[in-house]
């Protein structure tokens, strides 16, 4: 947080420069790995070796993921550190990096972990962590971010679904712009809900995704050897009209009529199947919740209604730029 401050704000954090230039570096990382790595999915091992033009951005990514696993790794093994200086009978933080640290361990009380169904009777080792850390911190951070990006831009330019969303809000919470906001709260905040799965369909932060077969196989009446990878298109299918009524138009309210249900799969925002992202319920929460903290309290315009929305596309498409105009509401 503080390091995003410092790069947006005039305001500078309090924080030591050299944290914040410490932590800037990190995300800037990550950033370049979520929007680069799809260069190891589709260009092939022999243009990444031989090619110039692709080995040069290979390695610059190879490069950047190894800065990441050093951080990462130096993260892990402080923590790791400041545990075992830690008494048994005194307390510890309440955080994921120290649940990984400690699971399988005399401070992990209540289970033992599985893996695939079988009990992992040991720690996890310092890669493995790193391992789940950087999943953690790749899928759940510029997604939800870049979707939030994009909930704006599109409750911008629909004045009557601004309108609903103001009426939502202001009758759950009564015009009190501070209180928490509950779970029974967040229940009811339907159409903050049906604005962030519309926005997701008509502009997914994941455009696509992949699988492979281990096996041949046929899909779609073509055969199909082993080993074949299949580009899953969201975009395509949410916006395809077997699926879909009017699917060019914008209209959370398709989201709002009881009963309704998408197809199977004809929703894609979070992927399928087996490998579904895992996050989904904490960011359909952040989503939701962060809609209505924004504009309980906020209104929110933009800077240039005719200005476009400026993406960049890689492992996912990223906002690179959305100039708000923001200030209280009366
Ligand atoms: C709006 C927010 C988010 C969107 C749009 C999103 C989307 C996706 C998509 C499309 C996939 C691929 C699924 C597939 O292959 O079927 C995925 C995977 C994943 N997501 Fe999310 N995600 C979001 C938030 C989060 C959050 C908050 C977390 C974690 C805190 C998270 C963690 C992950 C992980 C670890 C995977 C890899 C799962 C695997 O390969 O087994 N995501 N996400």
């Amino acid at each position: 947080m503080a390091a995003y401050f410092d790069t947006l704000s005039d305001e500078q954090s309090d924080h030591p420069s050299a944290i914040v230039d410490d932590s800037v570096k990190l995300v800037q990382a990550f950033r370049k790995h979520l929007l680069g790595f799809i260069m190891f999915v589709y260009v092939s091992p022999f243009l990444r070796h031989y090619i110039p033009f692709f080995k040069s951005k290979a390695d610059d990514l190879l490069l950047n993921l190894r800065f990441i696993n050093e951080r990462l790794d130096e993260i892990i093994k402080r923590r790791r550190q400041a545990i075992e200086n830690t008494s048994l009978d005194k307390p510890l933080t309440n955080d994921m990096l120290t649940s990984l640290i400690t699971a399988n361990t005399p401070r992990d009380v209540n289970y033992t972990k599985t893996v695939g169904g079988e009990a992992l009777d040991r720690p996890m080792t310092d890669t493995e962590i790193r391992g789940i850390i950087f999943d953690g911190f790749l899928g759940g951070t510029d997604t939800t971010a870049n979707t939030i990006s994009y909930i704006i831009y599109y409750i911008a330019h629909n004045l009557d679904v601004k309108k609903k969303l103001i009426e939502e809000i202001d009758r759950i919470f009564q015009g009190d712009k501070t209180r928490p906001i509950t779970e029974n709260d967040f229940q009811k905040l339907k159409y903050c809900e049906a604005i962030a799965k519309e926005v997701a369909r008509v502009f997914t932060v994941v455009p696509s995704f992949t699988r492979y077969i281990n096996k041949p196989d046929e899909i779609a009446g073509y055969k199909w050897p082993a080993g074949t990878m299949f580009r899953i298109n969201a975009d395509a299918i949410h916006y395809n009209r077997d699926y879909w009524e009017d699917p060019d138009k914008f209209n959370p309210d398709r989201w709002m009529v009881e009963g309704f249900e998408p197809n199977k799969h004809s929703l894609l925002m979070f992927g399928g199947g087996l490998r579904i992202c895992p996050g989904r319920k904490l960011a359909m929460i952040e989503l939701v919740c962060l809609i209505a903290l924004l504009y309980r309290k906020y209104e929110i315009d933009l800077v240039d209604m005719n200005a476009p929305l400026k993406v960049i596309s890689g492992g996912v498409t990223a906002c690179t730029e959305l100039l708000v105009e923001i200030k209280p509401r009366n």
